[in-house]
């Protein structure tokens, strides 16, 4: 009963094969007209009755020559189409590299042919670094318990050194072991990879992930399945990659709203990371220095919290442990309130100041500023015109570089008018400032200022502009590593993971906009991201240089910086989950969220609200009443950015505190969804989603 990689049938189809063909065989099977990969799910059916038999199709033939794919895969692709509410195929194909769809049987065998034979692994090399104390107490733990493990280290505390040191353990423990690390984005972190290698030998490492073409993303993924791959470092899709003799699953960062996958099965690699642990018993370490609230929560012991995980903390940076400050090496923050700036300030004077003086040492500054685009607005002071988006309910923003006004939603592009659109005015301006403007007065302000050999400072700018292109990423950020570089300006990609050597000061240039957002998890986003951009300055702790990360806000009071300047990531976490379990929000009840996306706002939430009628009628009376009644269905609203490339979008919000009941509702609702979806009546609607445990609502 081979399925069907590409359709979008919720259940297998039945072939019949002249041999005996094992679960989990890659098969080559008949669709209507089309010829299309498939994946033997069982082959125990009973012979169909013999007026039935004539219309089972038999197969076009199996790829034979690789091994069938194990239980564990099949079970973890068959847990996450139900868990996220997808087909099984959808699943499946997504989880298989593409070229393996359009590979004969005779293809592959001859690609068998070429990949390399399985690598030998130097256990440890003789430069190894002794471990900290933290490193080791958390060693012994994850090599004598069962977990899963949160790894609650902060920034620059050796977490990497942990991971590679369990995976040693783990290669080193059974011959055939296989280890997987999962990272948020791999072009982010081009050190890791190489660190890995380093280690463990070239060939031993492959990596798995968006970036590869499609032949490289095929032999990586032959050498995970064949076992010839020992370490399997890969984005989120990796967490579904067939890996046989998987003994340790390390999610590094795994507060990473990348982990989520935000089309067609909206998993969280970091969720299916444990529940893949659990099912082929491997080991599982998620580390983080802020960790998410739901991981933080599941580590909290009885009887605070359930611990289900087993926290171990390593609290300390990496050559602090002479000293008795817990925060040594870190940091010290300094909160400067705008308010008491002249308006418009873009850089505090003492800011400018510190940051002068730095450079002038020859130390590295890192700015971060969350708004790519000289200005986020181009309006005009006459008239009121704003430069808004023909197609979206959004403004288009102001790229000076190419004079253009770019929307961020639709990708909507002009050239910028020389007057207002509007009422002629020559005289338009910006609202709202970017990280091209940033730069811009950066290089203005240090003009004078000389680095101690005397030549002119250097500023550069990391976001998805500047990042555009093969290899630009890389070679920016080896031009930090290598000291190019004295004043790095960047979004959220600069404060992600990275091990800058000589950066010693860091500044928020404003971050406020996230503290009053309606998204419940903006306050968490916002204390992760400025502590992992803290987490950045005096990482060479043996160098001697003190630290600052500065805060630019109008409030400078607010309960989230106060945490932030003791690097209190517990107490910060204890005030938001107090606040979830008052207001009854995730971890403390599920969540699931129907979208619609439609020509008119009306029809996008008529359809949601058909749903959950339709719903009522038919599960609140009958076998899943009582699954039903745990359930809140909450109306359908407008997105925040409710209009995209002129599609309306809605949402609807369904509650409850029983994911057992969420899970059991939202299956009997699938038939219902897609009954609704070809009626007459919703004809408007173009399409719809389901996100299980979303991460923005
Ligand atoms: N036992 C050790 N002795 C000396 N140096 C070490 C040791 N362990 C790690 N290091 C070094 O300390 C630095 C910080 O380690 P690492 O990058 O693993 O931190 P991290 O905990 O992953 O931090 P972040 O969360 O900020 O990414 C690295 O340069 C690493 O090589
Ligand atoms: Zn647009």
């Amino acid at each position: 009963m081979p399925t069907p990689a590409h359709s979008s049938l919720a259940e297998p189809l039945t072939y019949r094969a002249d041999q005996a063909l094992a679960p989990g065989t890659l098969v080559r099977v008949p669709l209507g007209a089309r010829e299309v990969l498939g994946v033997v799910w069982a082959n125990d059916l009973p012979a169909p009755a013999a007026e039935l038999a004539v219309q089972v199709r038999p197969i076009a033939g199996a790829l034979d020559g690789l091994p069938p794919l194990d239980d564990h895969w099949r079970a973890l692709i068959g847990f996450t189409a139900r868990y996220y509410q997808r087909a099984l195929g959808e699943v499946a194909l997504a989880a298989l590299p593409p070229q393996l769809r359009t590979l004969t049987s005779v293809q592959l065998a001859r690609r068998l042919k070429r990949q390399s034979a399985a690598a030998t692994v130097q256990p440890g090399t003789p430069t190894l670094e002794a471990l900290s104390g933290e490193q080791a107490a958390a060693l012994q733990a994850i090599e004598a318990e069962r977990g899963p493990f949160l790894l609650f280290g902060a920034t620059g505390s050796g977490k990497t050194e942990v991971y590679m040191r369990a995976a040693a353990d783990a290669l080193a423990r059974d011959p055939a072991a296989q280890v997987l690390v999962l990272v948020p984005e791999i072009n982010l972190t081009p050190q890791l990879e190489a660190r890995f290698a380093a280690r463990f030998g070239a060939e031993a490492v492959v990596s798995l992930h968006s970036g590869l073409t499609p032949a490289q993303r095929l032999g990586h993924w032959l050498a995970a399945h064949l076992g010839h791959a020992r370490i399997v470092l890969g984005t989120r899709v990796a967490v579904l990659a067939s890996v046989p003799w998987l003994a340790l699953i390390v999610v590094d960062e795994e507060h990473d709203p990348s982990y989520k996958q935000q089309e067609g099965a909206r998993y969280s690699a970091r969720d299916l990371a444990v529940y893949r642990g659990h099912l082929s018993g491997a080991k599982v370490v998620l580390g983080s220095a802020t960790p998410s609230l739901e991981s933080w929560h599941a580590s909290t012991p009885a009887p605070d919290g359930p611990g289900r995980y087993q926290r171990l903390a390593m609290p300390r940076r990496i050559g602090t442990a002479a000293t008795d400050d817990p925060n040594a090496g870190l940091p010290r923050v300094r909160r400067v309130d705008m308010t008491r700036q002249p308006k418009g300030t873009l850089l505090a004077p003492p800011l400018l100041a510190a940051l002068t003086e730095r450079v002038g040492r020859g130390e590295q500054v890192l700015l971060l500023l969350n708004r790519r685009g000289w200005a986020p607005v181009l309006a005009c002071g006459d008239c009121g015109w704003k430069s808004e988006c023909p197609h979206c309910s959004a403004y288009r923003v102001f790229h000076k570089i190419d004079r253009t006004l770019r929307c961020h939603h639709c990708g909507f592009t002009q050239r910028v008018p020389r007057a207002c659109p509007s009422c002629g005015n020559p005289d338009i301006g910006t609202l709202g400032r970017g990280t091209e403007q940033l730069e811009e007065r950066l290089v203005e302000l240090l003009a004078e200022v000389r680095r101690p050999d005397g030549s002119p400072v250097q500023v550069l700018r990391i976001d998805a502009d500047s990042a555009r292109g093969a290899g630009r990423l890389e070679a920016q950020l080896a031009q930090v590593h290598g000291g190019d570089v004295d004043v790095l300006v960047g979004t959220q990609m600069v404060a992600k993971g990275h091990d800058f050597r000589r950066v010693s000061l860091v500044a928020a240039i404003n971050p406020d906009g996230a503290l009053y957002a309606s998204d419940f998890r903006a306050p968490e986003r916002l204390f992760a991201l400025l502590m992992q951009a803290a987490g950045r300055a005096g990482r060479d702790a043996a160098s001697g240089m003190d630290s600052e990360m500065w805060v630019q806000t109008q409030h400078p009071k607010h309960a989230l910086f106060a945490a932030l300047k003791t690097h209190d990531y517990p107490g910060f976490a204890a005030g938001q989950l107090k606040e979830r379990a008052e207001a009854g929000l995730p971890p403390f009840c599920h969540l699931a969220l129907l979208r619609a996306e439609a020509r008119t706002q009306e029809a996008a939430q008529g359809f949601l609200n058909a749903v959950a009628e339709t719903a009522a009628e038919a599960l609140a009376q009958g076998e899943l009443a009582e699954a039903f009644s745990n359930l809140t269905w909450y109306p359908a609203v407008p997105l925040t950015v409710q209009r995209v490339a002129n599609i309306e979008r809605a949402q609807m919000l369904i509650e409850s505190p029983s994911r057992m009941a969420l899970q059991r509702v939202l299956a009997a609702c699938q038939p219902l969804l897609h009954a609704l979806r070809a009626s007459a009546e919703h004809k408007a609607v173009v399409r719809w989603a389901m996100d299980v445990d979303p991460l923005a609502v």
